[in-house]
């Protein structure tokens, strides 16, 4: 699924145009966003801010399939409540202490760090001339001071959002620049928009152990294969087997979220207690219209030592 050999260096220069693809950077500052369209209708939003994806329309534009929420904070001052935002280098609450993300906000710097966009670009496969590839950088000189101050770190991220007609790419590559090894954790926080959270089923974890948040923090076993949500979700399956976790809507597919080299997917809705008490989702019973089924390398860390570089990501299908 990805082409590992063609991947861009961190920050290095973007390929040629893509055709078929309009491609505009608009707004100001920390509310500045990359919109590409294709010739056939499809678009995607990525806010430089986090890249992260707000919108992602398919059906020729008509099925948007992100969640947002109508609160979420979109100029650049706090991570966006909603859409994809990208989890790195730890997710979750750091680590206590002793580790090199401790000090560390919840779910890292990515989501609230202002991204360079590199350009857009053909796709690998020449033919598919109806797709067009953004690549977003990130590097040690783009972070805030303090978020320098708590990972003194040199690498270079680079992520890249792909759309085609039915489907959305997201890539991540890692690189380590400096002298020491580092680790990380990843995840892309999806919040995918459903009609109704009492008609979904998520299957493609059965088998798997997960890690029960809102339960007791401990390790359960998923037995059967459908996920049903009635109530607060806040789950970590890991090392899941299988490649697609796949979301169901009244028994019809309507999402298939495909891992590529990540293992772990976190499934997440607030419900109605948690959503009331985030001052930045809204409104309050949208946790019935979203539900965020979250892939990554969150299990342990990843570790790269000097000049190594790591890949992972998600290819989704929106199936409507
Ligand atoms: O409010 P935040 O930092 O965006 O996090 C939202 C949720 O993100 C999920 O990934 C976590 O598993 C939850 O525990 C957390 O509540």
């Amino acid at each position: 699924m990805v082409d590992r050999a063609n991947r861009p260096s961190a920050l290095s220069a973007p390929k040629a145009s893509a055709p078929g693809a309009q491609v505009d950077i608009v707004g100001q500052g920390g509310s500045q966003k990359v919109v590409a369209t294709l010739s056939s209708g499809e678009s995607v939003e990525v806010l430089l801010f986090g890249a992260t994806v707000t919108s992602w329309k398919s059906n020729g534009g008509q099925t948007e399939n992100l969640w947002l929420s109508e609160k979420a904070d979109l100029t650049g001052s706090k991570a966006v409540r909603g859409g994809i935002p990208v989890v790195f280098p730890v997710f979750g609450p750091p680590p206590k202490s002793g580790h090199a993300t401790s000090s560390l906000p919840q779910h890292g710097f990515a989501r609230a760090s202002r991204w360079d966009f590199l350009g857009k670009s053909d796709t690998e496969d020449a033919s598919e001339t109806n797709s067009v590839k953004l690549d977003f950088g990130l590097d040690k000189s783009g972070l805030s001071e303090d978020a320098r101050k708590a990972w003194p770190l040199d690498f270079g991220l680079v992520y890249s959002v792909t759309l085609s007609k039915g489907t959305l790419q997201t890539v991540m590559t890692v690189r380590n620049e400096g002298e020491e090894s580092f680790e990380f954790q990843f995840l892309l926080h999806s919040y995918w928009k459903i009609q109704d959270i009492s008609k979904v089923t998520v299957t493609g974890l059965s088998g798997t152990e997960y890690v029960d948040k809102v339960l007791d923090a401990t390790t359960h076993q998923q037995k059967d294969n459908s996920l049903k949500f009635t109530g607060e979700v806040d789950r970590v399956y890991k090392a899941i087997p299988q490649d697609t976790t796949s979301i169901l809507e009244d028994g019809k597919p309507r999402f298939d979220v495909i891992r590529d080299n990540v293992k772990d997917t976190v499934t997440w809705n607030p419900w109605i207690e948690k959503a009331k008490a985030m001052g930045d989702f809204s409104p309050d019973d949208g946790y019935k219209t979203m539900v965020c089924i979250e892939i990554g390398a969150v299990d342990g860390w990843q570790k790269l030592e000097k000049g190594e570089v790591w890949e992972g990501g998600q290819l989704v299908k929106s199936l409507l």
